[in-house]
């Protein structure tokens, strides 16, 4: 798929969902993996001659562990994207209180608290996350199972107590097409694998999704994540519980 294809499934995203508005100052929040990378470069080269005009900038939160991606290359990256850059250090390890181990939910919380921080004190409104069309479908999956719970992260949330909005420009690309897309474009260099992994529920989840994909094609994704936008309230068994009488004759 062509970064052309790539960039319109941006555009996808950033329109339909009102991603983008008029003045927004944007915070890519860049890791160093394919993801963040590859929403910075598509963020980057929207900044000129994109019909809403917008200000971007990213950071990249360093912890103290093994596993945290390589910021010389990413500097490098941003700068050949035009997106003015920083660099934050946080002893994420260190915070950690006596007999604490480290763990995924330690390590994202204080990165998005550090994030917030960070946002505030240099004016931006909006947070860019670079989770992708995978990544939303594995938490539907993750919350349906292990919460009884239909939900998932979605494209734009605007924070109640905090003055941000977070958004994810790559809500229409899979992953697949990231990797592909990161090969080509040699981002991977960027990257480490966190030493930490990723969580059994989630890889569960994934292991779910690809056996539907396996058999109906990868196109099921996208039918999927438009069944999110499009529920049908009258047939989801929840409507009979809202005291309303079946008024079906
Ligand atoms: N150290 C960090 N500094 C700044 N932002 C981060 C950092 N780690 C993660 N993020 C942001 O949070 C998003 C989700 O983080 P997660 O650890 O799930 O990464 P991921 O799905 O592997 O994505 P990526 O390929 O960008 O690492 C990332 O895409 C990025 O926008």
């Amino acid at each position: 798929m062509s970064s052309k294809t790539l960039s319109r499934k941006v555009d996808k995203a950033i329109f339909k969902f009102n991603l983008i508005e008029p003045g927004d100052k944007i915070l890519l929040a860049v890791s160093g993996g394919k993801d963040s990378l590859a929403m910075s470069y598509f963020l980057g080269h929207k900044q000129n001659g994109f019909p809403i005009p917008f200000e971007l900038g990213a950071v990249h939160i360093e912890g103290d562990f093994p596993g945290c991606g390589k910021s010389p290359v990413m500097a490098e990256l941003m700068e050949e994207w035009g997106v003015p850059f920083e660099i934050v250090k946080v002893p994420i390890m260190k915070r950690l209180k006596p007999g604490k181990s480290m763990n995924c939910y330690w390590c994202s919380t204080q990165r998005r608290m550090e994030l917030m921080r960070y946002a505030g004190e240099n004016g931006y409104n909006k947070i860019a996350l670079g989770h992708h069309l995978d990544d939303i479908l594995e938490t539907f999956f993750m919350n349906m199972m292990q919460k009884s719970e239909l939900s998932t992260m979605l494209p734009k949330l605007k924070y109640d107590k905090y003055p941000f909005t977070v958004i994810r420009p790559l809500a229409y690309v899979k992953e697949q097409e990231i990797i592909d897309f990161s090969k080509e474009k040699d981002l991977l260099k960027a990257a480490a694998v966190c030493t930490y992994g990723t969580t059994s529920v989630r890889l569960e989840a994934r292991k779910i999704i690809e056996i539907i994909a396996e058999s109906e094609g990868q196109g099921v994704k996208d039918s999927i994540f438009e069944a999110m936008c499009n529920p049908v309230h009258r047939y989801m068994p929840y409507s009979l519980l809202d005291n309303e009488e079946d008024s079906e004759t």
